[in-house]
């Protein structure tokens, strides 16, 4: 089955979503950051973002019934005291939209976007299709400057069948180490992926498109790898100590968001690691995007038991301890390596 029109709805959204939050990144002052319950840093590019892709799918695709499971929810705009925000937010899509110029309709109401914002409550699950978002995923990257990404994907009978990774910040060149990059001078990355149709990558100004391909290394002592940029979201040590019994001499390379999975679909480090402290659970929207964007282009994605990863229970993700990827020639090495050094940490519980 070919998921043509929905991969060219997905891309429109998914840009459009990217230069919503170019806009607000670039002007971004402390009076955005609005705090959710959770205390975890939102700001209006998250909602603006997320109303926008909902709206831009449902003209893409006006006769697909619509699903989406998605990170945020318009409860804390609904509050008093959230109707500035909606303001804002409301204008930014405005803005965004007009700018661009392809729908011709008249401005969207607070209440639209709220309707557009809730429209990303779906529980997901094993049959039917659903659209899964992270309308910014890495927003402390984003808050900071670094990288993020607006992670678009479908699942169909619970399979991820495509997937978009818009990256505002990656260049388009290879990304190393110790770079920082400038923020002002590129237009960023758009990945992309089909089933069995490979992944690509274009610019988000959009030039042509290139097909990508993960690294073909079999040596782990040429291989580089990525892990969160936050050492609250994974175990530094406990990769550290995977890559030594691996033989990776390379130091880590730490960014944030999908923009991981994007970079090493493009084989700029050949392995990403990924373990939460005890007791967090994944959410399908951090990882359905990147996950075809890198198995698409030769790469290898499971948790640290070596399962592929089942986005077919609902929002969560079901895992055993952590998500590894590589391409297959490295995959059994890494398994061991993991498992080594898993049960040595277990052995050593300050690790
Ligand atoms: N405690 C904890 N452990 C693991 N993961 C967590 C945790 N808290 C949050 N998150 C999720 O991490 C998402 C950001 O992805 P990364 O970890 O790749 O980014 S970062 O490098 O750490 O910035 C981030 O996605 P966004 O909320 O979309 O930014 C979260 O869903
Ligand atoms: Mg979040
Ligand atoms: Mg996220
Ligand atoms: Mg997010």
């Amino acid at each position: 089955m070919s998921y043509e029109k929905e991969l060219k709805a997905a891309k429109k959204a998914a840009s459009l979503a990217a230069q919503l939050c170019q806009k607000v990144q670039k002007a971004l002052l402390q009076s955005d950051v609005h705090s959710k319950s959770d205390k975890s840093p939102v700001t209006v590019a998250d909602y603006g973002s997320q109303a926008l892709v909902s709206f831009v799918l449902g003209k893409e695709l006006p006769t697909d019934s619509f699903s989406m499971v998605a990170e945020e929810d318009s409860a804390d705009l609904r509050e008093d005291g959230g109707q500035e925000t909606l303001e804002r937010i409301t204008k930014l899509i405005n803005d965004t939209l007009s700018s661009d110029g392809s729908y011709d309709l008249s401005p969207l109401s607070g209440e639209d976007v709220l309707t557009a914002i809730d429209s990303g409550k779906s529980e997901g699950g094993p049959s039917g299709r659903h659209w899964v978002l992270d309308p910014i995923d890495g927003t402390k990257g984003f808050l900071r400057g670094d990288q993020y990404a607006i992670a678009l994907a479908l699942l169909d009978e619970g399979k991820v069948v495509l997937g978009v990774l818009a990256c505002p910040n990656l260049p388009l060149q290879p990304i190393g180490n110790s770079e920082k990059h400038s923020l002002q001078c590129q237009a960023g990355c758009l990945f992309f992926a089909e089933v069995g149709g490979g992944t690509h990558m274009q610019s988000l100004d959009g030039s042509l498109s290139t097909k990508v391909h993960v690294s073909s290394t079999e040596n782990p002592a040429e291989a580089s790898f990525f892990e969160s940029y936050e050492a609250a979201h994974s175990l530094h040590d406990l990769s550290s100590s995977i890559a030594t019994k691996l033989g990776v001499q390379a130091p880590p390379v730490r960014i944030d968001s999908q923009a991981k999975y994007g970079a090493l679909s493009r084989g700029d480090g050949a392995i990403y690691l990924r373990f939460p402290h005890k007791g967090y659970r994944e959410k399908i929207w951090d990882h359905a995007a990147g996950c075809i964007v890198v198995s698409e282009a030769g790469g290898v994605v499971t948790d640290a038991g070596g399962n592929p990863l089942d986005f077919s229970k609902g929002r969560f993700l079901d895992l055993d301890t952590g998500i590894i990827v590589t391409n297959k020639k490295l995959m059994p090495l890494l398994l061991k390596a993991v498992r080594d050094a898993l049960s040595e940490s277990q052995a050593t519980p300050s690790l």
